[in-house]
């Protein structure tokens, strides 16, 4: 973690200041941010923002792999372009948007994002076969889950997943994964791989 005002030189350590162009709030000044990522090296630079690229699951697995990621926080209206742009001509840059919503800056997407990075990372999860079954890594939405007990205010687990046919259970929690992507995520539905929907499923 860096302070950025490490990085000012004016007695009130100034990190922001009015935009060019008029308009409201403030700009972040791109001095204090050029002089810190020059001293946190080179790496890839994640800068969480409103206009960024939306951030999947696919990125997260790009960004595991990886051996050093810089996370820049912005606030105010935003960073100075300029920085942006400076560091994108020696590193690496992503800008990446969590969702369609604002947030006062970047610091809560960066502990979204450094979660959803890590858990990936080799040895961080005890069971890694979850990797493979949790929404968005089939590219469908989970199925819904069950545990003990069998009844609970008068509601039951479906019987198939109580039969102990693991060969209908997997095509059950299949059909689920696709009804319940299909009512909710009719986009995911749109780039799910053809390929691997048998003639079964086209019905579905
Ligand atoms: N609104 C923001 C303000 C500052 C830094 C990131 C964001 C952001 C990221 N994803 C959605 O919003």
């Amino acid at each position: 973690m860096h302070d950025l005002r490490t990085w000012t030189s004016d007695v009130h350590r100034t990190v922001d200041d009015t935009p060019y162009g008029g308009g409201p709030g403030m700009v972040m000044r791109p001095e204090p941010w050029g002089q810190a990522l020059d001293a946190v090296g080179a790496g890839t630079l994640v800068v969480p923002s409103p206009v960024g690229k939306p951030f999947t699951q696919a990125d997260a697995h790009e960004l595991a792999a990886l051996d050093h990621l810089i996370f820049a926080c912005g606030r105010y209206e935003g960073i100075d372009q300029r920085v942006i742009d400076d560091a994108a001509s020696r590193m690496p840059v992503r800008e990446v948007s969590l969702g369609d919503y604002v947030l006062f800056g970047g610091e809560v997407a960066v502990i979204v994002i450094m979660e959803a990075v890590t858990r990936l990372l080799p040895g961080v999860l005890g069971n890694a076969d979850s990797l493979t079954e949790e929404s968005h890594a089939a590219g469908l939405l989970e199925a819904p889950v069950y545990t003990k007990p069998a009844a609970w205010r008068d509601r039951e687990v479906p019987d198939i997943l109580r039969s102990g046919d693991h060969g209908r259970i997997a095509r059950w929690r299949r059909d689920q994964s696709l009804l319940r992507t299909a009512a909710r995520r009719p986009d995911m539905m749109a780039s799910y791989p053809p390929s691997s929907l048998d003639k079964a499923d086209r019905k579905a």
